[in-house]
């Protein structure tokens, strides 16, 4: 049976369907960026309150956007499914919790009709807008924090009369119409994994108005707010088998469904203009500040996933539980998260560090998630300076341990060079691919010559301790393999 809303009443009762009147949904959000996550968490906490407070959430329903070519498919999907998708969590022992998801009850693609996107932007009932644009959405530097005006898709929205294209010009210049029209702004709420990733969106959405009309970067300064939050669910790429199984198990035709693990967790700054809905009631930790959240989940679950993807891809793992499940990567991740990591954390209130990392291993090593190392090993460049660089600068600045996190950027040096421990090609999947190949391949030659590139690593290179242990990481990587290097690491009794 297709997935529509009057498929929705034949169901078997093992799938749990929205109940609520999808018909007296109002947009109160407009989402950027729907993709696997955006509808495994916020989307669903959303389904969540019009399940159980259907009055006050049914002014909050989501309006999807893709800006990108790649998003027509979600387009055609969503349309001919009245805008539902099924959530399948997947528990360790094999079973499924499945439900339809009701909350997006439009989807707009910017290519066809940015005008439509920008009054539906501009709209008075639209007091929201949040993304999942991923890290490199944001269009800056992690090193410098600077705005890359220079990129070819900002410059574009940037000529005067241009159609805008990207997130930026979108949602720039509905906030113009809206100041035009006496209207406050939305707030602007990132979902991303990036520290401070209100902060971010403010400063590059500001930045970008900055360059366009500098009355509006000023009223948007003054009026906007941006909160930062913590965003945590384990949300795989979909891949057939999950379409098949919903068609075996349930009967139910889903052309793109999304699985995740049954985790969830959202901690959310509490700074919106113009309201938000009742997060807390569908279990959101609504807090004053972010940050010890937010660190705690960049630093240990993100950056240990960049800990396992090099050297389990290296040591010949393709999916993320079969590299958890040996215990020498494990113990190499827990060494990390323990030695490095947890130094530099805050006091994270009613959270105990040492369940959670205990929980972290847990939930990587669920068998049904079946998350490719492959997802982890992609856009390295927009994560490895975002999550394990300031690991790093931390301890070197307070005199702390960095051989493994040091480690952990040699395994990406050397994952670079796009050629496996057996002479296999691997195919990078990164947006800077053509330049950081070819360093990366130079580096038999020369050593330190990627961690010279001051963008992604600012001046790590420039640290005596820094250069010693990533260059006795990577020459192990040469000489023998990424499994013996994570062995000796593991067993070694020091932190250094
Ligand atoms: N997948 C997870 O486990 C997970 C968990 C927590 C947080 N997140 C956050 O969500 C982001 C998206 O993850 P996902 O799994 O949904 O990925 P996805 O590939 O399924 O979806 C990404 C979406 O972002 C859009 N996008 C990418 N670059 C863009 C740009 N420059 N401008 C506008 N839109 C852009 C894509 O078109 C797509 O719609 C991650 O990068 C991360 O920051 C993901
Ligand atoms: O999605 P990214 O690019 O931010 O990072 C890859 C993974 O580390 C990430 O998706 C995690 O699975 C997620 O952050 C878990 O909540």
């Amino acid at each position: 049976m297709k997935l529509s809303a009057a498929a929705l009443d034949r169901l078997p009762d093992d799938v749990d369907v929205p109940r609520y009147d999808r018909s007296a949904i109002t947009t109160g959000i407009v989402h950027f960026g729907v993709g696997g996550f955006h509808r495994a968490h916020q989307a669903m906490y959303v389904d969540r309150l019009l399940r159980t407070d259907f009055e006050s959430a049914s002014r909050w329903g989501i309006c999807g956007v893709g800006v990108l070519p790649g998003d027509r498919r979600m387009k055609d999907v969503l349309d001919a499914q009245d805008c539902l998708y099924t959530l399948a969590l997947r528990h360790a022992d094999g079973s499924w919790d499945t439900s339809v998801i009701g909350s997006i009850t439009e989807y707009l693609f910017a290519p066809d009709d940015p005008e439509a996107v920008i009054e539906k932007l501009a709209h008075a009932d639209t007091r929201i807008v949040s993304l999942t644009v991923t890290e490199g959405g944001y269009n800056f530097s992690a090193t410098t924090g600077e705005f890359d005006a220079e990129n070819p898709s900002v410059r574009a929205d940037l000529a005067p009369g241009a159609v805008p294209g990207t997130t930026f010009g979108l949602v720039c210049e509905a906030l113009s119409r809206r100041k035009a029209r006496g209207l406050a702004p939305f707030t602007i709420m990132s979902c991303d994994n990036i520290e401070g990733n209100g902060h971010i969106a403010r400063s590059t959405f500001t930045a970008f108005a900055r360059l366009k009309d500098p009355a509006l970067a000023q009223w948007i300064t003054d009026n906007a707010r941006f909160p930062n939050s913590m965003v945590d669910r384990i949300t795989p790429v979909t891949t057939p088998d999950v379409v098949d199984e919903l068609a075996a198990r349930y009967d139910l035709e889903d052309a793109w469904p999304v699985a995740a693990e049954p985790f969830t967790q959202w901690a959310l700054e509490d700074s919106f203009t113009l309201g938000r809905p009742a997060f807390e009631d569908v279990g959101v930790q609504v807090v004053d500040d972010v940050t010890p959240y937010e660190l705690m989940k960049l630093r240990l679950l993100n950056a240990s996933h960049q800990a396992l993807c090099y050297v389990g891809y290296l040591s010949g793992y393709r999916l993320v539980h079969d590299v958890t499940q040996d215990p020498l990567f494990a113990r190499f991740l827990l060494r990390y998260m323990d030695e490095e990591a947890t130094p530099t954390l805050q006091p994270v209130p009613g959270i105990d560090l040492a369940d959670y990392k205990r929980t972290l291993i847990e939930r990587f090593s669920n068998p049904e998630i079946r998350d490719t190392v492959a997802r982890l090993c992609a856009e390295s460049s927009d994560r490895i300076p975002k999550w394990l660089v300031p690991v790093v600068r931390a301890n070197l600045d307070s005199g702390g341990p960095i051989t493994l996190s040091a480690t952990v950027i040699a395994s990406w040096a050397r994952y670079a060079e796009g050629v496996d421990e057996q002479g296999e090609p691997i195919e990078i999947v990164d947006r800077l691919k053509d330049s950081l190949v070819p360093t990366a391949r130079s580096q038999h030659d020369d050593p330190l010559a990627f961690v010279r590139n001051r963008d992604l690593f600012g001046d790590l290179v420039d640290d005596e301790r820094f250069r010693a242990a990533y260059l006795a990481a990577l020459d192990g990587f040469h000489t023998r393999g990424a499994r013996a290097v994570v062995e000796e690491l593991v067993n070694r009794p020091d932190r250094t």
